[in-house]
This record gives C-alpha cells, structure tokens and sequence, in this order.
C-alpha cells in the first residue's frame, strides 16, 4: 500500500529552479531537511522531481505518492544452534532462509504423534471456506482445496505437549498461539499464494488483531509423507519445500516495527499423488483472545 501525502506545488517549482540552476540533488534535500521537512519525504519529493524532469514525464501537481517502506526482518527467533531443546524433544533445524525468514525443521513431531493428530481431527473435518472479496464472507473453496478443522489451544494432553514444544522453540509463551489448524489435501488439491498475516480490510481480522496483535510466525509441521506434489512454495523466491513426515516449514513475517513481510507470501501446490496431511500453528505479538 502506498501513501499519497501533500506537495505543495511552491515547493516542488523550488525544488525545480534549484535542480535548474545546477544544484545538486543531496544539497537540495538537505536544504529542505532544514526548514522542517523529514528526511525521507525530502528525498521522495526531489528524487520524483528529477525523474519527472529526465523522463520527461508528468511533474507531481499537489500530492506525492510514497512507497511504503521496505520490511526489515528482526534477527530470527530461533536460536543459533543447529539442535533446539523442547522440552519432551529435540528439534533439529536442518536449513535456514534469510527472505523471508524461514526455517526448515526437523524431529518436530514423531510418526505417533501425526497419525494420532489425523486421527482426532479426521471427523472434524470441513471443507475449507476463503473469504470472498465481495462480501467479506466465507465460502466454501472450489473441489481443488483442502479441508481442515481447528483444536483450540491445549484441547488434549497431546496437543498441550505439541503446542508448548513449539513455544519452547519460539522462546514466545504458549498462549500467543492460536490453536493449531488441521489441513487435509486429497489428490489434486493445493492453495492458492496467500500472506497468513491479517489484513485489516475486514472488521473480524481488525478486531483480531486489535485483541491479540498480529500473526507473525507460521509453522507448519508435515504429518504425513507425500508421494509426489504438494510443496510449500513462496513464490517470489522460488523456494519449494517438499513434505516429509516429522518435519515442519517455519517462517516469520512480523517485525517489532508492526511491518509485514510481502515475501512471506506462500501457498500450497497440488497434491499430484497421495494426499496431504499438515497441523499449522500461527502465533501472534500477544496472547491470543479468539473473541
Ligand atoms: O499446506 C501447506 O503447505 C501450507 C499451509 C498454509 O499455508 C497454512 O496453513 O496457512
Ligand atoms: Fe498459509
């Protein structure tokens, strides 16, 4: 999203007759900087200025669009260590990614613990809705999604030892996590690209993310091997990665600065053989209230 801020046009037909008369670019912002203008509005107004006289182009008339300013990931959450202690068990980070941060992890569940997950979720199982754009309302996604279902926070024995685990390896407490989320793939179904952090462009994730903050770290743990498709993919940086029993794709998107990482965006790509069973954990700035 970008901004559109004034520009009066005195301002920017000064900035003109100083770029005309042979001053250079940093003097003129720096003369700007000194009658109250914040550095940053200074430089866009005089680098727009000059690219419009170069090009030719259309001179900005009153207003002037800023770029939003570029995520600045936090250092990653993980520890530096390849092994992570968590409590019951040892999580093993076996690759890591700088944009988005991201991880690949491994050991995060045993074989037990994902087939008893399937088997608790498998009656709750509903065809997973998206929000339509129109109306804001979910509806149920075409035959090529998945299905899933949602535990609440520490619903069972099991999943209050699965869900301290992971805080344990965020070094953030249990109760920002939002209760994990079950996804079943049957062949041929995937997701389309989606960011997991919520845009406030709807009243129910306005509200959320007023109550708990924002979602800033996803894991999702693959419970179950696929036999071919179903990558993990985030598209704007080519990265696939292929699912594997026990191990889990983790990944941030929330800096302290309350910025959002575009490059977060991922989806899943068709199950082309097989199916797909993964438990997603979203984790937020504060506790999760979930109304
Ligand atoms: O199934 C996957 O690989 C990705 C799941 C996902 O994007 C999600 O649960 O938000
Ligand atoms: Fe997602």
């Amino acid at each position: 999203m970008s901004l559109t801020v004034p520009f009066p046009n005195p301002v920017r037909d000064w900035i003109i007759s100083n770029l005309q008369r042979g001053c250079a670019a940093p003097d003129v912002v720096r003369e700007l900087t000194n009658n109250n203008v914040a550095e940053e509005l200074a430089s866009a107004m005089v680098s727009t200025v000059m690219q419009a006289l170069i090009a030719g182009s259309p001179l900005p008339d009153g207003q002037l669009l800023m770029a939003p300013p570029a995520y600045l990931a936090d250092p990653c959450r993980l520890p530096a260590s390849p092994v992570v202690a968590c409590g019951d068990r040892e999580i093993r980070i076996l690759s890591r990614m700088s944009r988005p941060t991201a991880a690949v992890l491994g050991n995060v569940v045993s074989a037990r613990e994902a087939e008893q997950l399937i088997e608790l979720a498998a009656p709750r199982l509903r065809p997973s809705t998206v929000v339509d754009p129109a109306t804001g309302m979910d509806v149920v996604a075409d035959h090529r999604s998945s299905e899933g279902m949602f535990f609440r926070l520490m619903e069972t024995p099991l999943l209050e030892k699965l869900d301290r685990r992971l805080a344990m390896l965020t070094g953030l407490p249990v109760e920002n996590g939002e209760g994990f989320q079950i996804l079943h793939y049957r062949t041929g179904a995937g997701s389309a690209p989606h960011y997991d952090y919520l845009t406030p462009n709807n009243i129910a994730n306005a509200e959320s993310v007023t109550r708990s903050g924002q979602r800033i770290i996803t894991i999702v743990i693959y419970l179950n091997d696929v036999m071919a498709g179903g990558e993990t993919v985030f598209p704007d940086t080519g990265w696939a990665i292929t699912p594997q029993l026990g191990n889990a794709i983790y990944f941030e998107y929330g800096n302290r600065e309350g910025q959002t990482d575009p490059a977060s965006l991922h989806a899943s790509s068709p199950v082309l053989k097989g199916e797909k069973w993964v438990a997603t954990k979203w984790i937020r700035e504060r506790r999760f209230i979930s109304r």
